[in-house]
């Protein structure tokens, strides 16, 4: 199964967390299962990514839940107006990120990111993301991710446009 991210153009593709075009970038990969409405992503994080020794650093952990929010935004609204992302690639950018800490993540396994979209709706998708390390549920976050167009980043667009 082909991730998500893989279907973005080249020209949405830059971004550090999930854009196979950078090179130091995260180039997180998330795969979107229809049967189930939810997507997956798994990382493991580097060592530097340390917090205080032996836990993960916070920011990176709210980096994973941004972009696995995006791809799961675009899976969702594809199976919901029964598009394929290889015909009709969607992106979307990130309007709100509300990141729960719950418990402490170990440094060292790999992470599972498990996403639902809770609405889709116009240009909108509020995604819900479940954070586990070795089963144990450690970080939740909320999302609302906002569709874009072409024009997006370009002087003189109107946000979202196109
Ligand atoms: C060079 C290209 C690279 C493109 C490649 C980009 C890849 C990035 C992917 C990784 C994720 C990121 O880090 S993205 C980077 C961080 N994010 C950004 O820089 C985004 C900056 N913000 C914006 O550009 C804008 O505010 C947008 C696009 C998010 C929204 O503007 P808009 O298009 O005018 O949206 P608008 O019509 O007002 O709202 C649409 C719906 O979303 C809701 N909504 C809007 N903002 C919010 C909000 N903060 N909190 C809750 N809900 C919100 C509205 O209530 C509405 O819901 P309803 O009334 O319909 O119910």
């Amino acid at each position: 199964m082909k991730a998500v991210q893989l279907y973005y153009p080249p020209e949405w593709a830059h971004c550090y967390g999930c854009g196979y075009l950078n090179a130091q970038g995260l180039r997180i990969e998330t795969h979107w299962h229809p049967e189930r409405g939810e997507s997956e992503t798994r990382f493991t994080p580097k060592p530097y990514h340390t917090a205080i020794p032996g836990f993960v650093y916070g920011g990176l952990l709210a980096s994973l839940v941004d972009c696995h929010s995006t791809a799961t935004a675009a899976a969702a609204k594809a199976q919901a107006e029964g598009l394929s992302l290889e015909a009709h690639p969607l992106r979307f950018v990130t309007a709100s990120l509300k990141v729960d800490y719950l418990k402490p993540t170990p440094l060292g396994p790999e992470l599972l990111l498990v996403g639902r979209a809770r609405e889709v709706k116009g240009k909108k998708v509020v995604v819900e993301t479940e954070l586990f390390a070795e089963g144990v549920l450690t970080v939740r976050g909320e999302a609302v991710l906002v569709q874009i167009g072409e024009g997006f980043g370009r002087s003189g667009s109107a946000p979202g446009g196109g």
